[in-house]
C-alpha cells in the first residue's frame, strides 16, 4: 500500500514526524511518502517558500528509512489539490495497488470544501487521525463519508485499491507549527520541539524571523 501523508509543513516538527513513524507501524508498510503543498488551497499564503519548507523536510527525515519527501506538489506548481496529486499517483502505481492519504480530524473536517472532493474515495483510502479539538460536527458531509466508508481495520485496506475510510488514534504530539513560528518570532525557542537540524536551518536561513531583533 502507497501512503502519502500532505501537509504545508511549516515547518515540519516532531507532531508530524511522531505520526509518520506510528503510522508506518501501524498500517504495516515500508515507507510512509510525506508530500509538502506549493500554494496551500485553503488556507492563508505560508511565509516561506515551497522549496525552503521542502528543504526543511528533508533534512528531518533523511536518515530514517520509513520515510520520504514526495515533492511532486512543489514540482507541479500552482494550488496542490490533493485529487490532482492522487490522480497522478495513481497513473503511476496502476488501478490495483492500494493507495491510502492521511489526514487530521482538523482537516478532514473542512473535506468537502476540497477540490474535486467526491472523487477522492474512488481514487484513495482515506485515514483520518483523531486529533484533539472540536472534531467533526456530526451531520457535516465529512462525517457521513466516513460513515458510509468506514472500514474497521487496516486488513481491509490492504484489500482494495480505494473506498475505504479509516478512523485511527494513535498517540499524538501536541504540537503546531503555528506555535513554533510564534515562538522563534518572539525569540523564544522551539528546542524539542522540531529536529535539531530543522531549527539549525531555520536560523541559518533567518525563516520565521528567526535572529531579528525583536520589535517590542
Ligand atoms: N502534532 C500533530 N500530530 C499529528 N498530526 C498533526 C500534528 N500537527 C499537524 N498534524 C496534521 O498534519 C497535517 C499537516 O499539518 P500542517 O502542516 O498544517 O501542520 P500544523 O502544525 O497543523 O500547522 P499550522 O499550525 O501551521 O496549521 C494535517 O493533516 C494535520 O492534521
Ligand atoms: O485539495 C484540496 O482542495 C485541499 C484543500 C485543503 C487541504 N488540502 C490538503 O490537505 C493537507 C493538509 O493541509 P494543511 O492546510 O492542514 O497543511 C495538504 O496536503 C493540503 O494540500 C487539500
Amino acid at each position: 500500500m502507497h501512503v502519502i501523508y500532505g501537509g504545508t509543513f511549516d515547518p515540519v516538527h516532531h507532531g508530524h514526524l511522531r505520526l509518520a513513524v506510528e503510522l508506518k507501524e501501524r498500517l504495516g508498510v515500508s515507507g510512509i511518502a510525506m508530500v509538502p503543498c506549493h500554494i496551500p488551497p485553503h488556507r492563508e499564503a505560508p511565509g516561506t517558500s515551497s522549496a525552503q519548507r521542502l528543504r526543511l523536510l528533508e533534512l528531518a527525515v533523511s536518515g530514517e528509512p520509513g520515510l520520504h519527501v514526495d515533492d511532486r506538489e512543489v514540482v507541479r506548481g500552482g494550488a496542490s489539490f490533493t485529487a490532482d496529486t492522487l490522480r497522478q499517483l495513481r497513473a503511476t502505481l496502476g488501478e490495483r495497488e492500494p493507495l491510502a492519504m492521511v489526514v487530521g480530524t482538523d482537516a478532514f473536517a473542512g473535506f468537502d470544501r476540497w477540490r474535486d472532493w467526491q472523487a477522492i474515495p474512488d481514487l484513495a483510502h482515506i485515514i483520518v487521525i483523531d486529533r484533539p479539538g472540536p472534531g467533526l460536527p456530526p451531520d457535516s458531509a465529512p462525517a457521513r463519508l466516513l460513515a458510509e466508508r468506514r472500514v474497521a481495520s487496516v486488513a481491509e485496506l490492504h484489500r482494495r485499491p480505494s473506498g475505504g475510510c479509516l478512523w485511527l488514534d494513535l498517540p499524538l504530539l501536541d504540537i503546531s507549527a503555528t506555535g513554533i513560528r510564534e515562538r522563534i518570532r518572539t525569540g523564544r525557542s522551539p528546542r524539542y520541539l522540531l529536529p535539531d537540524v530543522v531549527w539549525e536551518a531555520i536560523r541559518r536561513d533567518g525563516l520565521y524571523g528567526a535572529g531579528q531583533p525583536l520589535r517590542r
